[in-house]
């Protein structure tokens, strides 16, 4: 469900396909190292490709100079006068403040395409970007080359005072360690997710330095281009990339419009508009001089804010939040490898997640809870339950199975109650801290992540409160409801006596 809702939307944050799973080089590599190419401007300064103590990668955000150097530049290089600055903000450190009234409807930004960055950019070392594109790099990993690259290049980059605007650490669980990770994510699956994302991010970067950056010493330094940097870009792009649904989703950096932040109360993205050749976003909401405007990164639950752009909303204000549950097949069951196998069949496995919201859970779960307790005189319908889980049957109506809802039913709230004495357990343990995170660097680093995790976790655990609540609801009025017909079936049979 959080998949397709980051398609509509020209979400910050498209889904990213690790290198070493869709990449097929389509030439020998040992062609080219034969003739090696040297990047003209890389390798005429030795400080520009060694001297990486040099390269700031991007600034501390809390200093508005380069932003201000940006704003310059880019009114310089074509864009439009604003009806926005770059200022300090309450809600995200730096923002877009309306300098004048704006009303609700109006389009705004007016990027021109000529200053942003896609995957059909031009290379300031042109030749790093030929192997790149022979070697049919993906776009998300060409693109956090690309920033390396460009950022190595300091002032000879079209693209300098972009890059020096850029946070030095963009917030995310990119850069999380695993201990902190362990420490303060146990409870909640989004530190499975950041895992996966990080184990993503180092497999991409050790593919491009075994295939290309090892074989291209002089075009790809490993003081430049090593697992740290790789992993700036990432969280550059984490946090920063848009697709722009008029473009056929093309992803993109745009800046300025990437200064803008993330309100769950506005829907409006940014896009591409064919009328005015730039992108814009319309306001759907006004705004007052003074004020800051946001914009949508999707609908994106806290999780998957926090794992991608390093913040957690406050508490009931984002109406597309939800829990990941986890259900696991009891290994216990004498019919596991029946339904084991009916669940492979569809691409799954033993233990799913599924995500609850506050308004309830979706089909695939109850369907998932249906054979998990089903018993073996259900084995013809194994199959038909696995399909709904993986949301593959042709009737997309609601399965149900009477003789065994109340069995589904105390399943999910058993795993519900679970996951919620697992939030119990970190949230008593980490006692009771309220700081405010939108001043990060006011805190010091442990603290501010674990206020993170604590907002995070209590988000998450008040849904599985309330479903916990209606589950138990439920189950007493069936429960009532078998015990007044079984009283009533009861008085009949004394009746007839
Ligand atoms: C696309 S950038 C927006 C501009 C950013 N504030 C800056 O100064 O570069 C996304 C980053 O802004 C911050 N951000 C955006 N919306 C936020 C919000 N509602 N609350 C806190 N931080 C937010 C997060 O650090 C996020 O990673």
């Amino acid at each position: 469900m959080a998949e397709a809702s980051r398609i509509l939307y020209t979400t910050l944050i498209p889904s990213f396909s690790p290198i070493h799973k869709t990449y097929i080089p389509q030439y020998s590599p040992t062609i080219l190292r034969k003739h090696p190419i040297h990047c003209s401007v890389s390798t005429s300064d030795s400080t520009k490709t060694t001297g990486v103590q040099s390269i700031p990668w991007g600034c501390e955000i809390d200093s508005l100079e380069n932003a201000s150097a940006l704003q310059r530049w880019l009114s310089e290089s074509g864009l439009p006068i604003q009806k926005m600055a770059i200022e300090r903000v309450d809600v995200g450190e730096r923002g877009l403040v309306a300098l004048k009234n704006i009303r609700k409807g109006e389009k705004l930004l007016f990027v021109p395409p000529a200053l942003v960055i896609t995957a059909d950019s031009e290379w300031g070392c042109p030749e790093a970007g030929e192997v790149l594109k022979k070697n049919s790099v993906p776009d998300w990993p060409l693109l956090a080359t690309y920033l390396i690259s460009e950022a190595s290049l300091m002032e000879s980059s079209r693209w300098n005072n972009y890059i020096s605007a850029l946070p030095r650490q963009p917030y995310s669980l990119l850069y999380w360690s695993r201990t902190e990770l362990d420490q303060y994510l146990e409870a909640s699956q989004i530190r499975e997710r950041a895992i996966e994302r990080i184990t993503n991010v180092v497999g991409t970067y050790n593919d491009l330095r075994l295939r290309i950056f090892s074989q291209y010493p002089l075009l790809f330094p490993e003081e430049v281009f090593n697992l740290e940097t790789f992993k700036w870009s990432f969280g550059i792009l984490f946090s920063r990339l848009v697709r722009l649904p008029s473009m056929n989703g093309k992803v993109a950096l745009v800046p300025w419009a990437d200064m803008l932040n993330h309100s769950c109360e506005v829907e409006t993205f940014l896009d591409y508009d064919r009328s005015s050749k730039g992108i814009v976003f319309t306001t759907d909401r006004p705004y007052e001089p003074g004020e800051q405007v946001f914009i949508s990164y999707g609908k994106k639950s806290n999780g998957e804010l926090l794992l991608s752009y390093g913040f957690v909303p406050r508490e009931g204000t984002n109406p597309s939040d939800s829990v990941e549950l986890p259900l696991s097949l009891k290994k216990s069951d004498s019919n596991y490898k029946e339904k084991l196998e009916a669940l492979k069949k569809h691409g799954l496995s033993a233990s799913q997640c599924f995500p609850v919201q506050v308004t309830g859970w979706p089909l695939e779960l109850m369907a998932y809870a249906y054979l998990a307790v089903s018993p073996s005189s259900m084995r013809g319908q194994f199959e038909e339950m696995a399909a709904a889980v993986s949301n593959k049957t042709t009737t997309k109506k609601d399965m149900r199975y009477p003789e065994i809802e109340e069995q589904a039913l105390q399943f999910i709230l058993d795993s519900c109650e679970s996951s919620i004495s697992k939030y119990n357990k970190f949230l008593q343990g980490s006692g009771s801290l309220d700081l405010d995170v939108t001043s990060p660097k006011q805190l010091n680093r442990r603290l501010f992540l674990k206020q993170l995790a604590i907002d995070l976790c209590t988000t998450e655990q008040r849904i599985l409160f309330r479903t916990q609540y209606i589950l138990r609801r439920r189950l007493r009025d069936m429960r009532s409801g078998e015990l007044r017909a079984l009283r009533i079936f009861d008085a009949f049979g004394k009746l007839f006596k």
